[in-house]
């Protein structure tokens, strides 16, 4: 009887250690190799070549249903494969879309990597009961230390779904401590601007704001009698012309938010750290993660720092936590080595872009660029030339009044001068997205720039 207990007992225990193996083996947690077949997955997508005019994505269609990733093609490829170029395809030189530093990042395909678990912090908040990552502030204030790009001293830092949620949050931070009683605060920005400053004001249409258009305008009229509140948005460097801006008022009544968007080695010189009460900066232009949506803001006062995180809580409560890790793991490899290897990419891939345009619109009469001195940049050490994001091209001749009809027609489809509150004798092309994008403008404006040598013979 006792032998029989024994076994019984001693069987009970190794079912028991069995069926523990078993549990913990299969664990997704704990079972160390979880990671493989997402890597598998992500390798695979990785390995269509798409003939280097296409990508293909782990999300793509059909993935799910157990395909193969398909091909997504560039603008004007087509074919399973992207093998194939479209004839007479109108180029896409409008948005600010930086895929220009794709090659960069696939080349980083491994130090910036981030593997994603089905757990990963499912929770709203972090363990110190915010919105946002301690780790990704931290690297954020290295960036800017090693780029000399801002001064985070004295800082708070506040993180935003692109830095087009935290203007939002800035004008309204702003328009709150409005204690004037003439009327809602007046946002304004010196032309051309960035129309994103014009439009957001008129969709929210808040009763504490008023879009009231150019600055300098501002600045010479009656309207500006020092009392009335007003917040001017400095574009620096600016959207669509590239040039270091400053802010046109002062005073009292006057409220700033500085839009860094663009201050990066890449398109310009990096002159003086920027030291403002608000600034705001966007992952989009520093590493070009644009799909990504992250953007973050220094803000110097508490208040409106406060005001503008109560904007994001109720509008978002905070940027994805999986966005925040991405962007810690980016910005990582970005500060690793100074940003050396980032910056020297990015702003040669411009340089030479600029100038193959140089070169082409040099033998126009018809078109002119924007002009910009170089200046001393303090990240590449010396006397650089500005390589902005886009080329502000003005049209010329007095009978070419629609700048934009005039590149259309061409089949080269940029962004209406009108759009930047400007004139219609402006086109903007944009010159940071893909290879394929940029070749392809280059190639239909040189037709155009050649009309003009016929057109001159046919006089
Ligand atoms: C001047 C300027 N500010 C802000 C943004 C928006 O950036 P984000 O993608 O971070 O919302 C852009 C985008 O092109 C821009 O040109």
């Amino acid at each position: 009887m006792e032998k029989k207990l024994l076994l019984i007992t001693v069987s009970i225990i190794t079912n028991l250690v069995f069926t523990i193996h078993i549990l913990y083996r299969n664990s997704t947690t704990w079972n160390p190799t979880w990671t493989s077949r997402a890597a598998i997955e992500a390798e695979d997508a990785a390995s269509v070549s798409c003939s280097g005019h296409g990508r293909a994505y782990v999300d793509g269609i059909g993935v799910l249903g157990g395909k193969q990733p398909s091909c997504e093609c560039n603008n004007c490829y087509t074919g399973k494969d992207c093998s194939i170029l479209l004839s007479d395809c109108p180029v896409n030189a409008n948005s600010g879309d930086p895929l220009f530093l794709e090659p960069f990042w696939m080349r980083q395909a491994e130090s910036s990597a981030a593997l994603v678990s089905g757990w990963h912090r499912m929770s709203y908040i972090y363990q110190d009961g915010t919105y946002m990552s301690e780790a990704l502030e931290t690297v954020i204030r290295k960036l800017h230390s090693v780029v000399g790009n801002a001064v985070t001293d004295n800082r708070f830092v506040i993180f935003g779904s692109g830095s087009t949620q935290l203007l939002a949050a800035a004008v309204h931070a702003l328009s709150l401590t409005n204690s004037s009683s003439s009327g809602p605060a007046r946002l304004l920005a010196s032309v051309p601007y960035y129309a994103m400053y014009k439009e957001q004001a008129e969709f929210f249409d808040s009763v504490h704001l008023k879009f009231e258009g150019d600055a300098f305008a501002w600045k010479n009229s009656e309207r500006n009698d020092n009392t009335t509140q007003v917040i001017e948005v400095v574009t620096s460097p600016n959207n669509p012309d590239g040039k270091l801006k400053r802010a046109v008022l002062d005073g009292p009544n006057v409220k700033t938010i500085h839009d860094y968007a663009y201050y990066w080695p890449y398109f310009s010189p990096i002159t003086v750290p920027a030291d403002e009460d608000l600034s705001l900066f966007s992952l989009s232009k520093t590493t070009g993660h644009a799909g990504s949506r992250f953007g973050w803001g220094l803000v110097k006062d508490k208040t409106v720092y406060e005001n503008m995180k109560r904007y994001i809580t109720l509008s978002s409560m905070g940027v994805s936590r999986t966005t925040q890790l991405h962007v810690l793991q980016l910005l990582n490899v970005v500060v690793r080595d100074g940003g050396d290897n980032i910056f020297h990419f990015g702003h040669e891939t411009l340089k030479k872009r600029w100038e193959t345009l140089n070169k082409v619109l040099s033998l126009s009469t018809r078109f002119s660029l924007q002009k910009i001195k170089p200046e001393y940049c303090n990240y590449f050490k010396k006397v650089r030339d500005f390589t902005p994001s886009y080329a502000w091209v003005k049209c010329e001749r007095p009978g070419d009044a629609n700048c934009y009809e005039i590149f259309r027609e061409a089949k080269i489809t940029g962004r209406d001068g009108k759009v930047f509150g400007s004139e219609e004798s402006f086109v903007r092309l944009s010159l940071i997205r893909s290879q394929d994008d940029f070749d392809h403008l280059i190639d239909m404006l040189k037709k155009l720039v050649l009309q003009e040598g016929v057109e001159a013979h046919s006089i």
